[in-house]
């Protein structure tokens, strides 16, 4: 390693912009700024564009479709389709994803040569003052001095403080993204978003899966109607639910055989498996990149520190995406690059505010926007409540996949506050609602327009046609 005062006999590059990590706000703005003539630079030192299209979003839902495909074949008599059974081939599931993968690795490898914008292969730490070091994947080092530095190292699986688990080297979403062969009997450690694609995915896709989180419900943070609703298709689907399970220690080896012990109302318990996976959230890609030299500060989680304009405490040092804290979704920091793209230019953009929307991929799909009725009632927020089976909406009657309910909170305006809805292909249909209330649409614009039939999103016309509940102010 280089030492400090080696470092500092070397005279910087200079740039307008120095980017650590390639993901989704960083890429965005690295290539908007150098298309406009700056000198920009990106330091990645693993995934091309970021976790996104390389080992998060993009492939898992790769992954998740195979497994919806599969999941056909196994209903093949329903739709009166006739089989002679029906086999799985791992290797060309992820094959599959691998191709698509690789494609968007291409196009990000076109957006940086076209842009102008220099990618830097390598692991970047800062070493003073907006100045950074890059150890080069090919060898050697460069030192890059930005007048602007934009952090966006993102984060990695948090593996906790659970004895044994870490010996038993577990997989994380990155190594299950990869698997060849499906694995007999996977265990999930952690029932939130991660831990869920995957359980469906790879039950479909033929593992015995067991899913083990320390909350007494899934989504423990949803409305307890969605939180009950969301467990019904797993147990249907045959996946074990381990739930309100204090893990004690895990052993074992995985790819061979693990065995978890926990404590469930203070009984203790254990669970044989083969493969185990950690889904238990986040930890932020901070340590050893030399934060304390550049005065960037973090948080007691190891978070960095922002204000409302994404700026760090250190001067003209910017953070964005997972790395500052934020809701950990890459439609946030790709906001995070509109509002670092302006105030760069001297706006005052804020993060304050803006309505955060999410989609679980399960199946069906969950997804909301805006108030949840517990947030409602916390916030002591009168509100009608519109909610309807997914039955009702006769498309889903066409696709036989009427499982779940949408519902919607409308204010005394008329305005709509929160939208949720587990169901099929609920992520577009919350976009619609999600539309409604950007333009501040009053519900009723939605219950009076005319919406081809049978489309899914007509089913907001049946939500905003019923009675609704009124929800008084607690
Ligand atoms: C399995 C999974 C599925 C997900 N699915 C969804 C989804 O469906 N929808 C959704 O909105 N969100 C999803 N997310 C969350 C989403 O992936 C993140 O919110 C998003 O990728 C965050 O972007 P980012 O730029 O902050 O971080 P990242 O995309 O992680 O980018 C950080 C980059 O920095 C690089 N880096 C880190 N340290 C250094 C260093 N010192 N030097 C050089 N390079 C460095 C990393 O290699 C990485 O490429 C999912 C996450 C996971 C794990
Ligand atoms: N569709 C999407 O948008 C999508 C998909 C995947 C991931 N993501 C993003 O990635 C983030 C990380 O996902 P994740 O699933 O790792 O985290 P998560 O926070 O969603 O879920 C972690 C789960 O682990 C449980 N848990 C934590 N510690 C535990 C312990 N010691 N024992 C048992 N259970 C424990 C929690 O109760 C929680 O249910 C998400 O918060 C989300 O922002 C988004």
């Amino acid at each position: 390693m280089t030492s400090i005062e080696e470092v500092a006999a070397i005279v910087p590059e200079e740039f307008d912009l120095v980017v650590l990590g390639s993901g989704e706000g960083s890429k965005f703005l690295a290539w908007t700024l150098a298309r406009q003539g700056q000198r920009v630079a990106v330091v990645e030192h693993r995934w091309i564009g970021g976790s996104c299209p390389n080992i998060a979003c993009l492939p898992s839902k790769n992954l998740i479709h195979s497994a919806k495909v599969a999941s056909y074949f196994a209903r093949a008599e329903e739709f009166g389709i006739e089989i002679q059974g029906y086999g799985i081939n791992m290797a060309r599931v992820t094959d599959r994803k691998r191709s698509m993968v690789n494609a968007l690795v291409d196009i990000h490898m076109r957006n940086f040569e076209n842009s102008g914008a220099e990618l830097i292969l390598g692991h970047g730490r800062f070493v003073g003052p907006r100045t950074i070091q890059v150890d080069l994947q090919t060898g050697g080092k460069r030192l890059l001095r930005g007048a602007n530095v934009v952090i966006g190292t993102g984060t990695h699986a948090s593996l906790d403080m659970i004895p044994g688990l870490a010996a038993v080297n577990p997989l994380t979403h990155i190594e299950a993204l990869e698997l060849e062969q499906v694995p007999p009997h996977l265990l999930i450690l952690g029932g939130g978003y991660i831990g869920l694609e995957f359980a469906q995915a790879m039950r479909r896709l033929g593992s015995r899966v067991s899913v083990v989180d320390h909350n007494r419900t899934l989504l423990h943070r949803e409305d307890p109607d969605v939180t009950s609703a969301i467990e019904t298709p797993f147990r249907e689907e045959g996946i074990d639910l381990i739930l309100d399970a204090a893990v004690q220690s895990v052993t074992g080896t995985c790819g061979q055989a693990v065995k978890m012990t926990y404590l469930q109302d203070d009984i203790e318990h254990s669970v044989d498996g083969s493969h185990i996976l950690v889904a238990l959230g986040r930890t932020p890609n901070t340590r050893d990149i030399g934060l304390d030299l550049a005065g960037v500060d973090v948080n007691q989680r190891g978070y960095i520190e922002v204000d409302e304009h994404l700026r760090t405490s250190a001067d003209g040092v910017w953070a964005n995406g997972d790395v500052t804290g934020g809701p950990q979704f890459t439609h946030v920091a790709f906001d995070d690059f509109r509002i670092l793209r302006d105030n760069l230019a001297g706006g005052k953009r804020s993060t304050k505010g803006r309505q955060i929307p999410f989609s679980l991929f399960t199946d069906p799909e969950l997804a909301r926007i805006g108030l949840s009725e517990t947030e409602a009632k916390a916030r002591g927020i009168a509100y009608r409540l519109f909610k309807i089976p997914m039955a009702a909406d006769l498309r889903t009657r066409t696709l036989s996949e009427t499982r779940g309910f949408m519902k919607a909170l409308v204010g005394d305006d008329d305005r709509i506050l929160g939208f949720t809805v587990f169901g099929v292909s609920g992520g577009e249909i919350m976009s619609a609602v999600q539309m409604a209330m950007i333009g501040n649409l009053p519900y009723t614009a939605i219950r009076d327009a005319v919406l081809a039939h049978p489309t899914l999103v007509e089913g907001l016309v049946v939500l905003f046609s019923s009675t609704p509940e009124i929800k008084a102010a607690p």
